[in-house]
């Protein structure tokens, strides 16, 4: 059994798509792994699978995210286990429909995921990596923080949360020598669709990623030392300026008189 020098990563969502594909990634980077999803039997043979490939030790916990017994317990490892130097809070899951039709029990678990659970992660892992002042978090979000009318209301919201709780947590915790990345995958060739009751095949050909390619993009933007990675996108300076039009905002957010164009006069 190794104890690697990489420390362990805790990956949520690793028996499929995009966490899975961390796991692989994680594992052959020499990254000890602890693995947290629903599907215990697909934990498992990944898990054997990983260990024997790459020498490393894997751990499975099977958690639901959305219940409170089990998020607890994975709060409590994230709080206890000082070898865990990486968390990738990547469980999450989609809706189909327009916000008129949605469902609430599935808003609800959307919410719980995506939000609620990748949040109380976050914050277990800021107290514990600020205070050893090292160890990275890595969120992903979704390209649709930036384009929500493209896809489902609450979903996108709550990847615009993502991406602003990311950024929060840069600026608090890169001071004290942690690394916070959000990762902006666009269409990505996993189950996501399918459980979300979106058809893959009709999204055209040219806007969907294989996850490994996905993955290594987030990973090289991870090792540049990026905050935000959005694999897809070509010129890096797009994003730049997006960053400093925000900036140029900023002097002008809060004022003690309302704007000359609000005023009424007469
Ligand atoms: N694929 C895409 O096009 C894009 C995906 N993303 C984001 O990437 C992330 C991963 O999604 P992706 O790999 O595509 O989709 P998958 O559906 O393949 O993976 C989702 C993972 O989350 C786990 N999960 C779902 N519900 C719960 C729960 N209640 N508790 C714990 N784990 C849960 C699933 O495991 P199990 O069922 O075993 O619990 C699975 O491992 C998500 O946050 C998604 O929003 C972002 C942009 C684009
Ligand atoms: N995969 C989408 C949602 O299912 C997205 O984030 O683009």
């Amino acid at each position: 059994m190794s104890k690697s020098i990489k420390g362990t990563a805790l990956v949520t969502g690793a028996s499929s798509g995009i966490g899975a594909t961390y796991a692989k990634r994680l594992a052959r980077r020499g990254y000890d792994l602890l693995l947290v999803a629903r599907d215990q039997q697909r934990l498992d043979d990944l898990a054997k699978a990983l260990a024997q490939e790459n020498g490393v030790r894997v751990e499975v916990l099977r958690a639901d995210l959305t219940r409170e017994a089990d998020l607890a317990l994975i709060e409590q490892r994230l709080r206890d286990d000082e070898a865990i130097s990486l968390l990738v809070n990547n469980a999450g899951i989609a809706l189909n429909g327009t916000l008129a039709e949605a469902d609430p029990a599935k808003v609800g678990a959307l919410i719980n995921l995506n939000i609620l659970a990748l949040t109380r992660l976050s914050s277990v892992a800021a107290a514990s990596f600020g205070a050893r002042e090292q160890g990275a978090i890595v969120n992903v979000a979704s390209v649709v923080a930036l384009i929500p009318e493209m896809f489902n209301a609450v979903y996108s919201a709550s990847k615009a949360y993502v991406l602003s709780l990311s950024q929060t947590m840069q600026s608090e915790l890169g001071p004290r020598g942690v690394r916070v990345q959000a990762v902006l995958p666009g269409v990505t060739r996993t189950e996501i669709w399918e459980r979300s009751g979106i058809d893959e095949a009709s999204l055209p050909v040219e806007m969907i990623m294989e996850v490994g390619d996905m993955v290594d993009a987030a990973l090289a933007g991870f090792d540049q030392g990026e905050v935000v990675t959005i694999p897809s996108l070509p010129d890096a300076d797009d994003w730049a300026r997006f960053v400093g039009a925000r900036a140029k905002l900023g002097p002008n957010l809060s004022h003690s008189r309302p704007a000359e164009r609000y005023r009424i006069t007469g």
